[in-house]
């Protein structure tokens, strides 16, 4: 597996910012800090009012005289109402702002979590297939759901934090002109508090840790598990899995109460630590320095307000590292498919006139030889049964046919050009194919074979349900081509299931048939039924068949009969064909 970059902390948090435009993020930091100003006024007018209302020592701090200076430069009196109505204008216009700031925060949030889904399911879809062999499924499920929407609340709290951050620089500014000594022991306080309860923003981050990988695995076997249920509920299996979800779900109990835990411990050790720290400052300010009573409640005031934010600040880092662990496993899933994306094909448009050839291809698994040097052909218009031992590597020869794998060694031609130089997507659009383990999703019988494709009407899709040989039984169901197939198909025969693999494999009119075992489950009347009209098909359109069975039916019907066998593709005549079977 290719192992993605792992980044954490500080670099995780940036591409997290990132994932909305600079102009937005501008505006959020910009209407969070007005606020903060237009708070910081509001409080710090406060002082100069208790001057005005008589206090000769506040009259004669810095922070009164710097205020009450800028009030004589705009012309103002020192009037106590229009004083109050500065703290109020300041406080109501922080409310106001913040609101706005919200809002946007909200809609940024929302567009963080999209872009980021959106950035997955691309990445995703468009992964090599030797990426989604090598992933329990559930792991796309669990970074989809729970995982992106980690980011958002990230991102909810770094505008908080950030907002915190800038409410607290300006409470220290005003702090610092009031009097340097308040200054410092907010900043001695604050760092009391941050060191003090660090160790619980940790204990935080590791429980998150410990949930997210716990439910990426529960999400993962429960996907398998409901998956291939019926068998396990057959032969009364299912006892271990029930074993280890049971376990993940403990790890993960105990992982939330320690989490909440940490959260409401950090929360409630800021007030006692504040208060203690609050009652030293104001002994020493009343006692030691013999402050003034009202001096000392503003400052008190402004002290509390610095901390308090720092505080906050410090519970917002808390709830971005207990989403780290969840926005990471996104990220993660997005950069390995990343790595993986199909690499650009070439530029040609295959018409299949001609045909394909492999010549000279080798491919193994590790150490597993699949192909070694194998050369054959089939023209454009033959119907060609592919046969081999269970393991040959039938399936593989196809995927190589297809793109999916890569040889290592060799050309595959169509119509005499290199696969890597001509367009992929172009050349498996021209190809139906019906894989082994077909899969129906839970949707109707029209939806399943048009894929929800708007090109295809219901006549495409009854057309080629006539050509399955799926038309007859499809009439007889109360809903017809409406009807739902259930999941993955169960409420329909397997039998039923194939026919309508074959359906969608044949509605956008393909040049090349690929049948794997398709008609493996089908009874030898339906089977000749379907290998007729595929036949019949191809005579009269030039529909190229590839069929991979050992079946009768279509070693019969075959213009050629291949075999896979040691590497090698080899060419079997008319009078051995039996033999190959
Ligand atoms: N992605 C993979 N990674 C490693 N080995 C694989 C992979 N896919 C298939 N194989 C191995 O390659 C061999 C060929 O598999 P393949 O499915 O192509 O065989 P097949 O001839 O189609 O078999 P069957 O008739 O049983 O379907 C098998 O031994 C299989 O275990």
């Amino acid at each position: 597996m290719t192992e993605s970059p792992k980044r954490h902390g500080a670099a995780l948090i940036w591409r997290i910012v990132t994932t909305v435009s600079a102009g937005r993020n501008l505006l959020v930091a910009f209407a969070i800090t007005f606020a903060g100003a237009a708070e910081g006024i509001g409080i710090a007018t406060i002082l100069p009012l208790v001057a005005v209302l008589g206090d000769n020592a506040s009259k004669a701090n810095a922070l009164s005289r710097t205020i009450l200076g800028v009030l004589d430069k705009l012309g103002m009196p020192h009037d106590p109402v229009l004083l109050l109505f500065i703290i109020g204008g300041g406080l109501l216009t922080k409310a106001a702002v913040t609101l706005l700031a919200l809002r946007l925060v909200g809609r940024t949030v929302a567009e963080v979590v999209a872009r980021l889904r959106l950035d997955m399911i691309d990445a995703v879809m468009h992964a090599r297939w030797g990426f989604y062999v090598r992933q329990p499924v559930g792991r796309f499920s669990s970074a989809l759901s729970g995982e992106a929407q980690k980011a958002g609340e990230a991102y909810n709290s770094m505008t908080q934090m950030f907002s915190q951050s800038m409410q607290a620089l300006i409470y220290l500014v005003i702090a610092a002109i009031a009097s340097w000594q308040l200054a410092v022991l907010a900043i001695l306080v604050s760092a009391v508090m941050i060191v003090s309860l660090n160790r619980l923003i940790l204990a935080s981050k590791n429980s998150a840790r410990i949930q997210t990988n716990r439910m990426r695995s529960l999400v993962s076997r429960l996907t398998d598990v409901l998956v291939g249920i019926k068998p396990m509920k057959a032969m009364a299996r299912q006892a271990r899995f029930n074993a280890l979800f049971t376990e993940d779900l403990k790890a993960i109990k105990k992982a939330i109460r320690r989490q909440v835990f940490a959260k409401n411990t950090n929360k409630a050790l800021q007030e006692p630590i504040l208060a203690l720290c609050l009652l030293i400052g104001i002994y020493f300010a009343l006692k030691v320095f013999a402050m003034p009573v009202g001096e000392v409640i503003v400052m008190g005031l402004l002290l509390t307000k610095t901390v308090n934010v720092v505080g906050k600040a410090q519970q917002e880092l808390q709830t971005i590292y207990a989403n780290e662990s969840g926005f990471t496993a996104v990220y993660e899933v997005t950069d390995e498919a990343r790595a993986e994306r199909e690499t650009a094909s070439g530029r040609g448009a295959p018409t299949f006139d001609r045909g394909f050839a492999f010549s000279d291809v080798s491919f193994s698994f590790g150490a597993h030889d699949i192909l070694k040097h194998a050369s054959f052909s089939v023209n454009s218009g033959e119907i060609v049964a592919l046969t081999g031992a269970s393991g040959a590597g039938k399936t593989t020869l196809v995927d190589l046919l297809l793109g999916l794998q890569v040889p290592a060694h060799g050309d595959i031609r169509v119509d005499g050009t290199a696969l890597r130089d001509i367009d992929l997507l172009q050349w498996r659009g021209r190809t139906g194919y019906v894989p082994q383990e077909l899969m129906l999703f839970h949707d109707s019988i029209f939806a399943n074979i048009t894929l929800g494709q708007p090109e295809f009407s219901r006549d495409d899709a009854a057309r080629a349900l006539r050509q399955a040989g799926a038309w007859d039984f499809i009439a007889r169901l109360p809903d017809g081509i409406d009807t739902i197939a259930g999941e993955r198909g169960a409420l329909l025969s397997g039998g039923q299931r194939q026919r309508i693999a074959v359906a969608r494999a044949l509605v956008h009119q393909p040049k090349l048939l690929i049948l794997d075992e398709a008609t493996s489950a089908l009874d030898p009347q339906t089977e000749q039924l379907i290998v007729g009209n595929v036949c019949r098909l191809a005579r009269e359109t030039g529909l190229t068949v590839l069929a991979i069975s050992h079946h009768p039916a279509w070693i019969d019907a075959a213009d050629r009969v291949l075999r896979l066998e040691g590497g090698y593709v080899q060419e079997r005549q008319q009078e051995t064909r039996r033999e190959a079977v």
